[in-house]
């Protein structure tokens, strides 16, 4: 198979290409109508298709010669600790898990916000949600109470799942305390907390309210699974849009499990077996898809990475990690290997390490900038494989397909359309640019399966954020160009959304916070460059007539 056929197939005939890599999948119910229109009028991916995606990537590989094989390698060099969690085990943790969410109340359609750092209990939280067929919203660790409020307000989980404290490189961070804060701030309240107590801090618990998650596993009865719908919500994730309220995407189960499934292979050359490390957080979509879920829709095995890519201990880590464990395929942000770029400019610690079961290297979340690209290239002597994609889509937009047809990579392109996405360059009126002419970077409708149908509880807003601008295309908000043979070059954001360290951030919504200071009369915040982290953010601030900086709390810095 080529490129060129696969790609052909899927934008001529997308329900035929669909069809097929749906089969490919354990369904409870094959679906029979593969494409859609739901009540708003968006295209819709195996609406009758019935299914369970904690089945598909767990029960499925249990029952089918899986059981014994690691799902999860836990790895944490800051709590000092390693974990094998076999398929069954897996399984098994998840169907108790998922029982105390029922004996919570917890059913198909209820929400749950998982707010907790990179232990394997995140993903157990995450499956167990999907096991009932409820909808999950996990929020970044690393968000303040104010930003979690938001999401808590938005989503209104039945249930909140934490652990009291994440362990970052020379701190710890109390998660409980923050928990409470935002639930005070949130009008809407949950009906129970379950606490993942670590041995490094212990929370208090709220009685009646907060549960110790060890010893409601104790007593929980496992849960089955709920068949849902292909269409039914599987999670809501929230990301920075261009106002400062956070737009929550919502990603169904039957087009987000066909998506990743094919993915796997597709793009990144994993089979069954394989060993896999996505090196970011499942706070962010790439820890969504291609830590907890697309790696085990495969019946791979992911990595669960508590660390960093520098300081934990060194500039090493990585290439310990893929050593240690034979991963095959590594992915991390641009901003990661600048990091280990900058600690390690010889690549020394690269040598120590035995490489040679790592095939691909592969970078999303930013601009891949080319000296990082040839740096990475250079040290490790494995190919560098940069994508594109978006919260929005789950999944590459851009690629090189790896497991189908390796193209020659250019540096700072994205390489082609991944299959199912009709990539075209528009102009302000919405006329398809030629090669080489710069434009917005839009996708021909229908988007392919995984990609978000709405915007929670804000079908205008998703209306008007993505398919307004180009009627019959979705709108990326990213610019760029395509050239004479058909590569993707993304040259950056055409609205208010800049990308620091990997993390989409909204200068709205910073400049809501700056603006809310009491000695501030306005105030901007823009991106500028920066070396380590891709863009900084900044603001400048007009002060109030009067205000005496002196007699302020808090961290004004006057000379800035
Ligand atoms: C393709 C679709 C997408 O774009 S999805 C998004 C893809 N983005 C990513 O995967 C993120 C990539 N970035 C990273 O993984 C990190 O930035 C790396 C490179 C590892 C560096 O991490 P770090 O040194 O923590 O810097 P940072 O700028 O990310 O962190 C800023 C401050 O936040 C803190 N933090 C971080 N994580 C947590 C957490 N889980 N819980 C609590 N706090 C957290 C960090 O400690 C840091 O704090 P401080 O500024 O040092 O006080």
């Amino acid at each position: 198979m080529t490129y060129h056929a696969e790609y052909s197939k899927s934008v001529e005939t997308p329900e035929l290409f669909w069809a097929e890599k749906a089969a490919e999948l354990p369904w409870f119910k094959q679906p029979v109508q593969i494409l859609s229109k739901d009540e708003n009028g968006i295209d819709r991916w195996f609406a009758d298709g019935e299914m369970n995606t904690a089945y598909m990537a767990l029960d499925h590989h249990v029952e089918n010669g899986r059981a014994d094989q690691a799902a999860v390698i836990y790895d944490s060099p800051v709590a000092n600790s390693k974990r094998v969690i076999t398929y069954r085990e897996l399984r098994d943790q998840v169907a108790r898990f998922a029982g105390v969410l029922k004996a919570q109340g917890v059913e198909k359609g209820d929400r749950v916000v998982i707010y907790m750092p990179m232990v394997p209990e995140a993903l157990v939280a995450m499956y167990a949600v999907a096991r009932l067929g409820a909808i999950h919203s996990v929020v970044f660790g690393g968000f303040a109470p104010h930003e979690l409020a938001v999401r808590i307000e938005d989503a209104e989980p039945k249930v909140i799942v934490t652990a009291s404290c994440g362990l970052e490189v020379s701190k710890v961070i109390e998660y409980k305390p923050m928990l409470d804060e935002a639930i005070e701030q949130s009008v809407h309240k949950p009906t129970a907390c379950i606490v993942l107590q670590r041995p490094q801090v212990k929370a208090e618990l709220i009685e009646g309210r907060d549960l110790d998650w060890e010893t409601a596993v104790a007593t929980a009865e496992p849960a089955d699974c709920v068949p849902v719908k292909g269409t039914d919500p599987l999670y809501i994730l929230y990301t920075s849009g261009t106002t400062g309220k956070p737009k929550g995407v919502v990603r169904d189960n039957g087009g987000h499990a066909a998506a990743l499934h094919y993915s796997m292979k597709a793009i990144y050359n994993i089979d069954a077996g394989d060993v896999f490390l996505a090196a970011s957080d499942v706070g962010w979509v790439v820890g969504h898809s291609y830590i907890v879920y697309a790696p085990l829709l495969a019946g791979a095995t992911t990595i669960v990475y508590e660390g960093k890519p520098v300081r934990t201990p060194d500039a090493g880590a990585f290439w310990r990690l893929c050593e240690e464990y034979k991963i095959k395929a590594l992915f991390a942000a641009p901003t990661a290997f600048r990091a280990i770029k900058k600690e390690d400019p010889e690549g020394l610690q690269i040598q120590k390490y035995d490489l040679s079961n790592l095939e691909i290297i592969f970078m999303a979340g930013e601009r891949l900038d080319p000296p990082t690209y040839h740096w990475t290239i250079e040290k490790t002597g494995k190919p560098v494989i940069d994508h594109w994609w978006q919260t929005e889509t789950g999944w590459a937009i851009c690629g090189n397909l790896m497991g189908i047809e390796a193209k020659a990579p250019k540096p700072g392109s994205a390489t082609l359309p991944i299959p199912g996405f009709n990539v075209q360059i528009l102009d302000s009126e919405g006329n398809e640019l030629p090669a080489g002419e710069q434009g917005s970077i839009a996708i021909k409708l229908p988007l392919p399966p995984s990609c978000l149908p709405t915007v929670w509880k804000n079908h205008e807003r998703f209306r008007a954020g993505y398919l307004s601008d180009f009627p019959g295309y979705y709108t990326s908000g990213d610019g760029g160009y395509k050239d004479e043979e058909g590569y993707v070059f993304i040259m950056g954001r055409t609205d208010d959304v800049i990308n620091v360290a990997g993390h989409r951030l909204s200068t709205g919504e910073m400049e809501e916070i700056v603006a809310d200071h009491p000695a501030v009369a306005e105030c901007a915040v823009i991106g500028i460059n920066d070396s380590l982290k891709g863009q900084a953010p900044v603001g400048l601030v007009l002060l109030k007539d009067g205000v005496d900086l002196s007699a302020i709390p808090g961290p004004i810095y006057p000379n800035i």
